[in-house]
């Protein structure tokens, strides 16, 4: 395996936007950042501009793969499949490359609502998101590496438990202890001698450590926790899955590694594997039943690209099951209401979308209220990749709990602070808040939801967003899991640690629940219901499962029911999401996916002649 291995020196000239200047919208701000930007671009160990993968303008008319989708699992997948030196690859990736930006942990949100954001918006929801009429923000990346350019870079790999499930519901070979090996082959920790290696490895793609810096306001949460009777862990994807912890992420020597940085910038130079950027499957080509190629638009064309062995679908949760359809596989009612000829009746496309949802509890603590994107911290950033831009600042602190309803080795709470990012100031670099106290936040997760909503067409235009119904928080077990999430939190506040700040809830502005006590159980449901949101982790939405599960999209290695030379490999595949952000799972998807197809083409090659009915 060639990964490490450094290439011959070549270097993009200029990076797509946003540009940091974009991120600030104040005068003194903007000079900052667009010198910020402009050192960040240069500066090698951080932008990464010397081994940034280059994008085809022509493909070739023919492949042995195509890979839909360069985001968590597709840079795997590509990557992976492009190993077998005579398989030819083409990756087809909707976004652009990339900005120098989201390399900055501490910009994790730079590349949110910008144009390298598809900006999703759910519909019709009668439970959620009611401040935002009903529809709530999805945000998912348009960009090589998908939404690990612009995740947490929180790095978690879900419970044992929620594989087990999988394989109970007749997925075999998805059993934790067949899950775990690929998780190893995708990870390369940091901090092995700390972690060990029954749980983790080196030398995979996927760097993982902990952020270089971290505000001393986050050990005192710690202290909180321990204090409340919590436990603490010093690691989480370790033997104590339990209790309050220092998070690890993607992320090396205080730069994120995206899923396209780790997987596909070592192997840029690898003749079989070709990546065109910019580019948007419209449809899978089908004949005979067999997935043949993909049709796509590319600077204001549409082409067609012929794919000889397979297709693989890693267009994520809201993308794959959209291809599905406008590829006429889906439920044949719907698709004949969108005026798409069925090509194979799969009821399952679309359904089962889920999500984790969160909400955010507001503090102020006795801190001088500095906004830490100022100079000293930009300096100390630019030569060491040290300090506050290092780190997402309290979001590194995060809790797995078990609510009344779990067991104690199965938690499916998550909570993880914010605070102390480096965001824009409205007046002088450097300055303070208005308020001088500092706001952080607390958010409660629950993981383990049984609201299910649907991704369906809008229309058979395929550049008409699908519509996306989360139904969240229809389960009322679902609300209850974060009202005991948000009880975890004020037992955390009530502590020495934190009172020696003098933590106070911030006063409540949820005009539409003035008439609950404030702070009580009834107005937390209201509060979730007007102000919760996705944490965009969605699945599910091409599910994998057995024959007999009328449901199911695709079956235990991936392929898509009824039509050959197809599979997908993303969250959508999920039955059930896992207890845990979604980011390391769907890279541990795309690991696996890749050693099915090598698997089948070795079966095949062994028994098949080339135009065997059966293969
Ligand atoms: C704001 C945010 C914060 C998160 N925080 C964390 C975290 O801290 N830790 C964690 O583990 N997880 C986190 N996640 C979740 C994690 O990043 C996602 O679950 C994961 O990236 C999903 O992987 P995927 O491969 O399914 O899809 P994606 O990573 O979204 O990749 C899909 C790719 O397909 C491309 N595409 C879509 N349609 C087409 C088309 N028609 N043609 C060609 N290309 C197409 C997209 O542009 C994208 O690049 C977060 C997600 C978000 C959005």
């Amino acid at each position: 395996m060639d990964y490490h291995v450094p290439s011959p020196f070549t270097c993009n000239e200029s990076l797509p936007g946003p540009s940091m200047t974009d991120m600030c919208s104040t005068s003194t701000f903007a000079v900052f950042m667009t010198l910020l930007g402009s050192l960040v671009q240069k500066n090698e160990k951080i932008s990464g501009m010397c081994e940034r993968v280059k994008s085809i303008d022509s493909p070739d008319p023919e492949y042995d793969y195509i890979v839909v989708g360069g985001g968590a699992a597709g840079s795997v997948v590509a990557a992976r499949l492009s190993e077998i030196s005579h398989w030819k690859v083409l990756l087809l990736e909707a976004g652009d490359d990339e900005p120098a930006a989201a390399a900055i942990p501490s910009y994790y949100s730079a590349v949110t609502q910008s144009r390298l954001d598809w900006k999703y918006q759910t519909t019709n929801e009668s439970y959620a998101c009611f401040s935002t009429n009903r529809s709530c923000l999805y945000t998912a990346a348009k960009v090589l590496g998908g939404s690990t350019v612009h995740n947490g870079m929180i790095y978690l790999r879900g419970n044992p438990t929620d594989y087990n499930n999988w394989a109970a519901m007749g997925n075999e070979g998805w059993t934790w202890d067949e899950v775990k090996p690929f998780f190893l082959k995708a990870e390369d920790n940091g901090e092995i001698d700390r972690v060990g290696r029954f749980w983790h490895s080196t030398g995979g793609p996927l760097s993982v450590e902990r952020f270089p810096y971290r505000p001393p306001f986050a050990d005192s949460i710690l202290e909180a926790a321990k204090e409340a009777g919590f436990e603490i862990s010093q690691d989480l994807t370790g033997d104590k899955i339990t209790g309050f912890t220092i998070i690890q992420s993607t992320t090396k020597n205080g730069v994120r590694r995206s899923s396209g940085a780790s997987y596909l910038r070592p192997i840029r130079n690898r003749e079989n594997l070709q990546i065109s950027l910019n580019s948007t499957v419209t449809r899978v080509v089908i004949e005979n039943g067999r997935a043949v190629g993909v049709e796509y638009f590319q600077n204001g064309e549409f082409k067609t690209v012929s794919a000889s062995q397979e297709v693989v679908l890693c267009a994520g949760t809201v993308r794959s099951p959209q291809i599905l359809l406008l590829s006429g596989i889906g439920p044949e009612e719907h698709l004949k209401l969108m005026d798409i000829k069925v090509v194979q009746n799969l009821p399952g496309v679309g359904s089962n979308y889920h999500d984790h949802m969160y909400f955010m509890i507001n503090f102020t603590i006795n801190e001088p209220d500095v906004y830490d994107n100022n100079w000293a911290a930009a300096t100390e950033y630019l030569d060491f990749q040290t300090g506050p831009l290092s780190s997402t600042g309290l979001g590194q602190v995060v809790a797995e709990l078990a609510s009344s309803t779990t067991t104690p080795d199965f938690p499916d709470i998550q909570i993880f602070g914010l605070g102390y990012d480096a965001d824009c100031a409205p007046g002088e670099i450097g300055a303070l808040r208005s308020t001088g106290k500092r706001t952080i936040a607390m958010v409660v997760g629950y993981q383990h939801p049984k609201s299910k909503g649907r991704i369906s067409l809008a229309s058979n235009d395929p550049f008409k967003y699908p519509t996306i119904w989360g139904n969240y928080l229809s389960e009322s077990s679902d609300v209850d899991g974060l009202i005991e999430a948000i009880n975890y939190v004020m037992r955390l506040a009530d502590t020495n640690a934190l009172k020696a700040y003098n933590i106070t809830l911030s006063v409540s502005t949820l005009t539409a629940c003035n008439n609950f006590t404030y702070p009580s159980t009834d107005y937390w449901k209201c509060a979730i219901q007007q102000d919760t949101f996705p944490q965009a982790h969605g699945s599910g939405s091409c599910k994998m499962g057995p024959e007999h599960d009328a449901m199911a999209v695709v079956d235990h290695e991936l392929r898509v029911r009824g039509i050959k030379g197809l599979r997908v490999a993303d969250t959508s595949i999920m039955p059930q999401i896992i207890s845990g952000n979604t980011g390391a799972p769907t890279i541990m998807i795309g690991e696996r996916a890749s050693e099915f197809i090598k698997k089948d083409a070795a079966w095949r090659s062994d028994l098949c002649s080339p135009r065997s009915a059966i293969c």
